[in-house]
Parts: C-alpha cells; structure tokens; sequence
C-alpha cells in the first residue's frame, strides 16, 4: 500500500479588494514568541441555523411530505378507532343488545385494526424513504464541502474531526432517521387524534388524562437542557481521542524511534477515560428521565380511572365510555414513550445534524468562474516579507522573519538542514496556513492565480489510471492524459497490461511502486497546469528511478513560478534560485554557481553531496535536470526493476 494524501487540489489564491494580489499572513498578528494557540475544531451550526437547513431540504420535497403525512394520519385514525370499538362491545354486551351487533363490532373492530396497520406500515416506508433521499443529499453536500476544505482548516482541525463528522454524525442522523422518526411521526399523531377522542368521549376525561403533563413537560425540559451538552461533549471528546489514534498511527515510526509509546499511550488512554466519564452521564440523565415517564404515565392512568368510576357512578357516562377511556388512555404510554424517550436519539441527531452543517459552512463558496484556461500564460511574481511561523504547540517559530522574492516563472530551490523550514516555508507559498506575522503575496493582478502543491506522500486512488489522473482536470481528453504521461516520461503506464483503463488501489486493483505513483502526480501537474507550483520533495524516490522523475520534474517546472524543497542538491543545481534555510532564517540565498564561489556553507553541503554521490561531477550549474534520462524512458528505469507492463502489481501487498 501506498502512504496517504499525494496532491493537493489547486487552491485559488484569495484576491485583495485593491488589487495588490492575494495576501496570507498579517502584520497584526500576535508576537512570534506568544503561546500557540489551541487546536480548533470545525464549527458547528447554532439551532436556528440547523432547523432553516433541515426545512429548506424538507421544503424541496413538499408534495412527498404532505402525502406521506396524510396517510399516516388516515393510518392513525384507523387505529383509534378501536377504543370506542371495544367501548361498544362493552356496552352491547352489558345490555345484552345482541349477537348481530357484537358480530358487526367484530368485523368493524378487525377492519379497522388491519386498515390501520397497512396504512402505518405504508406511510412509515414512505417516511423512511423520504426522509433517507432527504440525507442522501445531505451527505453527498457535506462531503463536497468537507473535500472544499482549505487545507490549513483541516490541518489545525485534525482530519479525525471531519471524519467522525461524515461517519458517525451521519451514522447517527440515519439510524435516527430510519428507527425514530416513522414511530415519532406516528406518535405524534396518536397522542393528537387520542386527545381528541378522549375529548369526544367526555371533556373531563381528557383533562384527567392531561393530568400527566405537567410531569412529561418537567422531565423533558430537564432532559433537552443537559443532554445536548452531555452528547455535544461526548461527540468531541470521541474526536478528540481519534484524533490521537490517527496521531499515533501516522506518526508510528516517529513514536518508535523516540520510544514515546508509552506517552501516547497514557494520553489515548486519559483521553478515552474522559469519553467513556462523560458517556456515563449520558446514561444517567436518560434513566433518570425513563423514571420519571414512568412516574407520569401512572399519575395519569390512575386519574383516568379514578375520574371515569365517579362520572360513572353519577351516570354521566356508560362503562362502555369509561372503557374507552382507559383504554386510549392506556394507547398514549406507548406513543408519549417513543416520543419522550426518542428525545435521545432525536438529541444525537440533532447535535450531529449541527456539525454536518458546521462543516458545510465552514467550505468556501465555490469559485464563480470556472478555473483559467490551461494555456494561458501567467506565472505570478511571489514576495514572501517577514514572514514568522510557529506550530501550534511548539515552542520555538519554524521560521523566523524570512523574507525572498521569487521572480515570475523562475524555479526556486529551498535546500538546508533537516528541521531548517524548508516544508513550512514551501506549505505556507502553497497557501497551507497563513504566516503568524509577514504577508506572502504575488504580484499584483494575479488573483486567479491557483497554487498547486505535491508533496513526497503519494496516494493511489481507487478508480482507473485515467481517474487518478483527471483528479487534476476532470474534462481532460484520454488524448490529452496520453500526452501528459508521456510528456513526463510516464510511457510505462502506456505499455501492455497498464493503459488508462486500468483499475488501481483497492483490494482488486493494481498497486503501482510510490516511484511510479510519484511519476503520476506529476503528471497531473501538467493537467492542472497551475501557474504557481509548490513541490515538497516531490521525487523523493532514490535509485535509477529518481533520475526520471528529476527529469519529469524539469518538464513540470517549466514556463511556471515553482518552489522544490530539493534534499538532493542536484535538483537545486538547476535551479534559478537556490535558498538555504538554516534554523527557520534565510542564510544564503543565489544561484548555484554564485553561491559556490561565495564558498559559504551551500559550497560545503555541496561538496560533501557531490563526494558522496558518483553521478554528481559537474559543478558549472548547467547540469542538474539536463543530466537527467530523457522522457519516455521505460518504467523499469523509474523503479529499477520491472519489466514493460509488470510495474502494476495486482492485489493489495501483505
Ligand atoms: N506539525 C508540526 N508541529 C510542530 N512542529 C513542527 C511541525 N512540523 C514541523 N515542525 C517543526 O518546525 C521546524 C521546521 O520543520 P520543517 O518540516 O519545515 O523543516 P524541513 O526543513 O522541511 O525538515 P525536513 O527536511 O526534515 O522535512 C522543525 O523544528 C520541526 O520540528
């Protein structure tokens, strides 16, 4: 398997109102030694905000909506029609009416009880039905929003947060949308027509049996004012712990090789305690609310019945009435406790519907113009002035006051140490994440500049070649994925048993070498042609194979404003520019040959990687790319093994 997350989608760079081109970073912002700030979570959505939502979704399907309704209200009345039914035959037989009218009681009694089930049964699928379209579309929004993400957002969020919002939030919304709702709806409905009945039967019985209420209504309001902040928190606390998994998973060789396995698991385990707390309470409100509906439903049938033997005994009613009194009485425990105690998951739901629609506000608005045309020729001057950056959590800023200019269409090289801020540097040129203080700018009049960043993790997408290529341009012609593939050097991929059509990743698929997926991530540059390109170590691939991407990536820079964090100085000796970082600072900064006559401390890393290094000889500055294979070389020279057509590798590794 491949390591995750290769490309980012190209970010349209943000336009200035006065025209001075896109800006990151301010010069407001807190001093650079100030504490880093907290993770932030996604937002969520206030209630107003979720109801409107809901509603305007519910809103498209009216039509749907009122025939649903209708016929389970026509189940529901059905129904009801039972108590006095059986009030009747209490009647019939107490006067002694007759075994005609006992047998017509019958027949109506089994008419209406089978009409009402079917037509129960038949609005709770319609309901069912309607309500999953309903979230389909919700799902399918939120998605797009959460893939609309401005990387920095889902950085400083934690990618666990929007994961658990798209399964779990959305898990929960379903279940409670396919168990709960159709029982609400019809609760709702029979407590309404029951009321209504008792009314009929005799308005004092129906006050009896409103006696409960002011229990019901007590227990709820207790309920709802706690329990959407017990599940507010259990559902961030649940992210907060996956978060750490995800961590701990990532960055498992990291763990290892400082041995923290033991720090991380202390902090899984507190964080997992601090769920499971909280989960606790959760289970406490619900049974303290279970025990006082229980409490309410007593107090209310024993009013019935009490009410119902005194109307009887002064002969207001028959015992036929006061039957069905207790027996629609008795029909509303069942609708008041799915309602009541549905308040849980409806709850649940609730404060996952909020996140899902935190999520989809929370993404930019799409673009209003589609992105510019790929030919068009516009590689944008980049002014990086004062720019500080810290992580949050990190004592010491990445880097410290760098500024640099890179000129229009010329490629830059970011080269130093391990730690130096070469990564933080290119990512914040990218657009992911904004300076602390300073500004990254491009010249002016470049607003619809799109900034592209490959980074050295390459991911495998289910799907075909061509879908793993049209990622960058979904509109591309197979014509023009051939071209770019071979433009590259990517003709392998063209060879017997690849081609376009080929199904790669998952468990049928092919697997391809992270050279060969690096080979294609670059294709897709040219497929996106972004005027501005940020490649973090793109071709980190070493062996024969880093030949033919370094050529491949001499084609990518070409005719755009490009930024390489290069760790084989050979990709900086090509380069217009080269930037040494040292410890977050900018210490030198020229071309190649300029910077080894100054013989300062890029002349020393030089030397010591053209020693180490057999190919590396030619120190004239006009080597580097143009050493490189030529495109089109066979793909057995990207991975310094297979054969034509043996560089998939079908089924996963094991
Ligand atoms: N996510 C992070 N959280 C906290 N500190 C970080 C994070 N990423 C990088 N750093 C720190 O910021 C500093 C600069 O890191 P950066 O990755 O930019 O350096 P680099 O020159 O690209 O290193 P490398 O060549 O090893 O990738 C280092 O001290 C690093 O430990």
């Amino acid at each position: 398997m491949n390591p995750p997350a290769s490309t980012s989608p190209p970010t349209p760079l943000p336009g200035t109102d006065d025209g001075t081109g896109p800006v990151t970073g301010t010069d407001a912002a807190p001093p650079p030694d100030a504490p880093g700030p907290a993770r932030p979570l996604l937002p969520v959505a206030g209630p107003g905000r979720t109801r409107r939502e809901i509603l305007r979704r519910l809103a498209r399907r009216r039509g749907r909506l009122t025939v649903t309704l209708l016929v389970l209200l026509a189940g529901t009345a059905a129904s009801l029609t039972v108590p006095p039914l059986l009030g009747a035959v209490v009647d019939t037989v107490v006067d002694r009416s007759g075994h005609g009218r006992l047998a017509v009681l019958g027949a109506a009694l089994v008419g209406a009880s089978l009409v009402g089930a079917a037509l129960t049964w038949q609005g709770g699928r319609m309901l069912i039905a309607l309500i999953q379209d309903t979230l389909a579309g919700l799902r399918e929004d939120v998605f797009d929003a959460a893939v609309r993400l401005p990387a920095d957002t889902l950085e400083s969020s934690g990618s666990s947060d929007v994961v658990s919002r798209v399964t779990g939030d959305v898990e929960a919304i379903s279940e409670a949308a396919s168990e709960v709702l159709p029982d609400i709806t019809t609760a709702g409905l029979t407590i309404a027509l029951t009321v209504t009945g008792l009314a009929v039967l005799d308005p004092r019985l129906a006050l009896a049996g409103l006696v409960c209420l002011p229990l019901h209504w007590y227990a709820t309001r207790r309920f709802l004012a706690r329990s959407h902040q017990v599940y507010g928190d259990i559902r961030r606390l649940e992210s907060a712990r996956g978060q750490t998994v995800i961590e701990a998973v990532r960055g498992a060789e990291t763990i290892r090789a400082y041995r923290t396995q033991r720090t991380h698991l202390t902090e899984l385990a507190v964080r997992g305690e601090r769920a499971i707390d909280r989960q606790y309470d959760g289970a406490r409100l619900r049974n303290r609310f279970y025990g006082l509906l229980h409490t309410a439903e007593f107090v209310g049938l024993a009013t019935v019945l009490a009410v119902g033997y005194a109307l009887l005994g002064r002969g207001a009613i028959t015992l036929g009435a006061a039957t069905a009194a207790a027996l629609y009485f008795h029909r509303l425990f069942g609708p008041i406790g799915v309602l009541l105690t549905s308040l849980d998951d409806i709850q649940r739901a609730t404060v996952g519907l909020a996140r899902l629609v935190g999520v989809i506000d929370a993404a930019p608005p799409r673009p209003a113009s589609p992105a510019p045309a790929p030919n068009a020729r516009r590689s944008p001057a980049v002014g990086v002035t004062g720019v500080w950056y810290r992580y949050s959590g990190s004592a010491r800023p990445a880097l410290h006051d760098v500024s640099l200019t890179i000129p229009g269409g010329a490629t830059v090289a970011l080269v130093g140490a391990s730690g130096s801020g070469k990564s933080t540097l290119a990512r914040l040129v990218a657009g992911v994440g904004r300076p602390d203080r300073g500004r990254i700018t491009t010249e002016p009049g470049r607003q619809d500049a799109l900034r592209y960043l490959v980074t050295q993790e390459v991911h495998l997408f289910n799907g075909t070649l061509a879908d793993n290529l049209r990622l960058a341009r979904p509109g591309a012609t197979d014509a023009e994925l051939v071209a770019v593939l071979r433009e590259v050097g990517a003709d392998w991929a063209l060879e017997p048993g690849l081609g376009l059509d080929t199904v790669l990743g998952g468990p049928d698929g092919a697997d391809l070498d992270d050279g060969s997926v690096q080979h294609l991530a670059l294709a897709r540059v040219l497929l996106a042609d972004p005027p501005l390109l940020v490649l973090d170590e793109p071709t980190a691939e070493s062996g024969p194979g880093s030949r033919v991407l370094t050529a491949a990536l001499a084609r990518v820079t070409r005719d755009r404003t490009s930024v390489i964090v290069a760790h084989r100085l050979e990709q900086a000796r090509a380069c217009d520019l080269i930037v040494l970082l040292k410890d977050g600072r900018v210490a030198e900064e020229g071309t190649h040959a300029s910077l080894l006559a100054s013989e300062g401390e890029y002349a020393s890393l030089w030397r010591a990687y053209a020693g180490r290094t057999p190919d590396v000889t030619d120190d004239s500055g006009t080597g580097g790319y143009g050493t490189a294979r030529a495109p089109g070389q066979r793909h057995r020279d990207v991975t310094g093994a297979p054969e034509p057509g043996t560089a998939a590798r079908t089924g996963r590794e094991n």
